[in-house]
């Protein structure tokens, strides 16, 4: 089977961006799993679906077209076929996503979505439960780490057009997140057992890259 990089880990930790460089260098595929998951949550805040209300979610789950692109240099999300990967990124979005994720019939969905998606392999994919549940045999997996202090330094970094999201606010908001995704009953974050754990908090993007590029080489 042609190589597929399973890239789990918390928020903030560089999921998105070491697997895109990954990509791009391997010449693969890339698939952002969190982006569809989030897609899922924008739709359900639009449409006025209570998202804490877990049969309400569910009930709507199979509404929306949610369409992912796979090319790691220009990744695209769209529902219904608006694009929504500015959107997606807000607090909003961010706030609400634990909740959509956590309900059972939103991950059936997805799960059937993304396995869809990444066929035969040839991809880089990034999430939460990629080694776990997604592509439990991927020849490769990395589970990616970073303190909570670099973790909400770089995310308030990327929302520094938000007045509200101070590196304070961005860092409790982020544990709490991490305390949902990693406590809820269906397929919680947690690193696979065959999973090489790449701690990023004192490394450069580039460097996580080609730690990541070596091992994958290291396979073949
Ligand atoms: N090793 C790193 N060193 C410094 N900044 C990084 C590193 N990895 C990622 N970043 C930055 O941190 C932010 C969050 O990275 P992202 O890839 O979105 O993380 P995740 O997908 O795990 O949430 C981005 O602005 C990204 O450029
Ligand atoms: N495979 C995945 C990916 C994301 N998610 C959910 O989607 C949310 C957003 O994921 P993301 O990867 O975009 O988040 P960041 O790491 O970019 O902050 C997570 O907080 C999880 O609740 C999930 O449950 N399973």
């Amino acid at each position: 089977m042609p190589l597929v990089i399973a890239m789990d880990g918390p928020s903030g930790t560089g999921k998105s961006s070491a697997s895109k460089g990954v990509a791009r260098a391997l010449g693969l595929r890339y698939l952002d799993t969190g982006a569809m998951y989030r897609a899922m949550t924008w739709w359900m805040l639009r449409n006025g679906v209570p998202v804490e209300d877990a049969a309400a979610v569910a009930a709507r789950v199979d509404d929306p077209v949610i369409e992912s692109g796979t090319d790691p240099v220009t990744p695209t999300i769209a529902v219904d076929g608006e694009d929504v990967s500015g959107p997606i990124r807000s607090r909003e979005v961010t706030n609400a996503v634990s909740a959509v994720s956590a309900v059972p019939e939103v991950r059936a969905r997805m799960v059937a979505l993304q396995r869809e998606i990444i066929g035969d392999g040839g991809i880089v994919a990034e999430g939460r439960d990629i080694g776990t549940v997604v592509v439990p045999d991927a020849r490769l997996k990395v589970y990616l780490t970073a303190s909570e202090e670099v973790r909400a330094a770089r995310r308030a970094r990327d929302l520094a057009a938000d007045p509200g999201a101070s590196v304070a606010v961005v860092r409790s908001e982020q544990a709490r997140r991490d305390r949902l995704d990693s406590t809820r009953k269906a397929s919680p974050l947690t690193r696979a057992d065959d999973a090489h754990e790449i701690d990023s908090t004192e490394l450069t993007l580039d460097e996580v890259i080609e730690a990541i590029v070596r091992l994958a080489k290291e396979l073949q």
